[in-house]
């Protein structure tokens, strides 16, 4: 594609984690995007400004589209292309995958009254919405958490231990001392140090602080995007890695606050990790970056 040539995009949030939508039903709009583009496209100044960008694509078309492979598509119609901001992939994103839903839902290309299936490099998750309204809460079926080795992770001349949680994408939990103020970690402009030899790929880095029983609030740093207002893997390995230092029994629940907003965690009795939070299509218009 030429820069003169225009394209549709949508602009959305999570919980303050925001997006570039662009709607490329049989992929021949972006082709495989590229990480020029998608840095274009997220800069702040000189673009449209997010955290990442999510391409709609058909699970038919990914293939040719060079947006990666799915695992089967578990009859998904439509597959979350996601990018960090900085133009690398991530498996998942789940702020992104509620604001990807309420696109498709406002759009008519999905039935709120239904679940919704969307396939994304971490396999096909399952969106409910609220009273099976377009504009209601949506609830996403994570999957299964996979929690691995105990780690650290740094900032500055300070270490604090962490827990390696999987949630499709690789997460750090690192717990605060209670009395302590998120704010202490300090900035988080630059990635926290962790141990390459667990996270190859980089790491998503998650503070978190105790509130009370089944509530935590928690800053992130992302790979690939940098310091966030929410992340939803984030605050689903943050749930996953409090309950567990609880000794909670499945089938329970926690808030979690974060800078943009607050998400509702569950963790089921079958194991699976439920996340509820709002969605938010915001604008959209053409562009020619
Ligand atoms: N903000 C997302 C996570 C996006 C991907 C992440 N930066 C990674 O590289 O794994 C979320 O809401 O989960």
């Amino acid at each position: 594609m030429s820069s003169a040539e225009s394209y549709a995009f949508l602009k959305g949030h999570g919980t303050e984690n925001d997006f570039v939508l662009l709607p490329d039903p049989d992929g021949s709009v972006h082709g495989e995007l590229s990480a020029e583009r998608v840095r274009a496209l997220c800069d702040r100044r000189a673009g449209i400004g997010g955290d990442g960008v999510l391409r709609v694509i058909r699970t038919t078309a990914v293939g040719e589209a060079g947006a990666g492979q799915t695992e089967a598509d578990g009859g998904a119609e439509w597959f979350m292309d996601y990018r960090n901001a900085d133009g690398s992939i991530s498996e998942m994103c789940g702020n992104g995958i509620r604001v990807f839903g309420r696109h498709l839902a406002q759009a008519g290309l999905a039935d709120p009254a239904g679940p919704v299936p969307v396939a994304t490099r971490d396999g096909v998750k399952v969106l409910t919405f609220a009273g099976g309204e377009v504009d209601g809460e949506i609830t996403v079926d994570m999957g299964v958490p996979r929690v691995l080795a105990d780690t650290s992770v740094s900032v500055g001349d300070r270490t604090w231990p962490a827990v390696h949680v999987d949630m499709g994408n690789p997460h750090a939990v690192a717990f605060l001392d209670e009395g302590s103020d998120l704010a202490d970690v300090g900035p988080l402009l630059e990635a926290p140090e962790h141990d390459a030899a667990v996270y190859p790929a980089g790491v998503n880095v998650e503070f978190v602080l105790r509130r009370a029983p089944g509530h935590v609030a928690m800053r992130v740093h992302e790979r690939g995007s940098g310091e966030t207002r929410a992340c939803g893997t984030g605050a689903c390995a943050v749930m996953v890695a409090a309950a567990l230092a609880d000794e909670a029994a499945r089938d329970t629940s926690y808030r979690v606050d974060l800078p943009g907003g607050t998400l509702h965690i569950s963790w089921t009795v079958d194991d699976r990790i439920m996340m509820t939070g709002p969605a938010v299509v915001l604008a959209e218009g053409v562009t020619r970056l």
